[in-house]
């Protein structure tokens, strides 16, 4: 089943007398089937949000039509079956968690005693206990997005749309989120979401959209990606026969296994060139591959050909 359908959708904003009009979104079509996690990814004003916007109703596509488990959106109803992170959560400041929480939940008709287990359950695990009392006002960013985080999933949705999850927190905070996110997936949640940490994208998703220019110039499942990069934070078994896991570890590097694949964790800034790294090591790479190209190196690749 399809849940979300972005069909030959383009947005222009027009930001008023004398200033020049902006196409964010231009040709876009793509569609997220029920239980995946589809990443949208792309650069700065690639049309990230204007494209989550419109997908929640929030801005009116010029054309085209958005379709949520086969029909147009019409109203507000169909938003308690999502659970939406916006860019810039806009949370009622004089509120206190605890308070926005109850209101989140009254408004997706939850019983008081349903509200009250759930949104202990999630302040806690999104470590807010402390501060579930304090008005949101006093939150630090990195709060503010995890409070956000609460209010989205508050109702238990199906479908989840978030925009840059992982904005603005710390490390703790972002294996926190990640780790959250990752068991909505095994639950079955689909999950729409942007993000700027290409790391996190290729750990969770099953497909990803590169979105440049309001238009989606490439999408990769997530078994291409392992074919692409033949690793990258996955190395397939078939690398790691190519590449002794001995000559990582004795590097300072460390492996393990993940989700199928092998997680390399590589003692470097440069973690995503895997290829770069193995040559300044001295790691002999038995067999013909040279290259090895992570989403990173793909990302800033297509955005700079099409720059040129
Ligand atoms: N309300 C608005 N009025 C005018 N222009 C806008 C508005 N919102 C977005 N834009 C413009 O539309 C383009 C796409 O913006 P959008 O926020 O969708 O990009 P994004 O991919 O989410 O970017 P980022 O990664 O920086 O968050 C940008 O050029 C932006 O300046």
């Amino acid at each position: 089943m399809i849940e979300v359908e972005v069909r030959d959708v383009a947005k222009t904003y027009n930001p008023g007398l004398f200033k020049k009009n902006v196409r964010a979104v231009n040709g876009l079509s793509f569609k997220v089937n029920g239980g995946e996690v589809f990443g949208l990814i792309g650069p700065n004003g690639a049309g990230k949000s204007t494209t989550i916007r419109m997908v929640m109703g929030l801005v009116r596509p010029d054309v085209g039509r958005i379709l949520f488990r086969g029909k147009e959106l019409s109203g507000t109803s169909f938003r308690r079956e999502i659970g939406y992170l916006p860019e810039n959560p806009y949370l009622y400041d004089h509120l206190t968690l605890e308070e926005l929480l109850f209101f989140a939940g009254r408004t997706s008709g939850m019983e008081k005693k349903e509200i009250r287990l759930r949104a202990e359950e999630l302040v806690e695990r999104l470590c807010l206990t402390d501060v579930h009392a304090r008005p949101l006002r006093t939150f630090s960013k990195g709060m503010l997005q995890r409070a956000g985080i609460c209010f989205a999933l508050l109702h238990d949705p199906s479908t989840l749309i978030l925009d840059e999850p992982m904005s603005g927190l710390d490390p703790v905070g972002r294996k926190m989120v990640f780790d959250l996110v990752m068991e909505l997936k095994r639950q079955g949640k689909t999950i729409f979401f942007c993000s700027h940490i290409l790391n996190d994208v290729e750990r969770l998703c099953d497909r990803i959209g590169l979105l440049n220019k309001g238009c989606l110039v490439r999408e990769f499942s997530r078994n291409e990606l392992l074919q692409i990069n033949d690793g990258l934070l996955f190395l397939e078994t078939r690398i790691l026969e190519l590449v002794e896991i001995e000559q990582i570890e004795q590097l300072g590097g460390r492996v393990r296994e993940f989700e199928g694949g092998h997680l390399v964790a590589i003692p470097t800034e440069e973690y995503f060139s895997l290829n770069r790294y193995f040559e300044q090591s001295g790691i002999p790479v038995k067999g013909g591959r040279s290259e090895w190209l992570s989403l990173e190196d793909l990302f800033v690749e297509i955005v700079q050909e099409q720059a040129r």
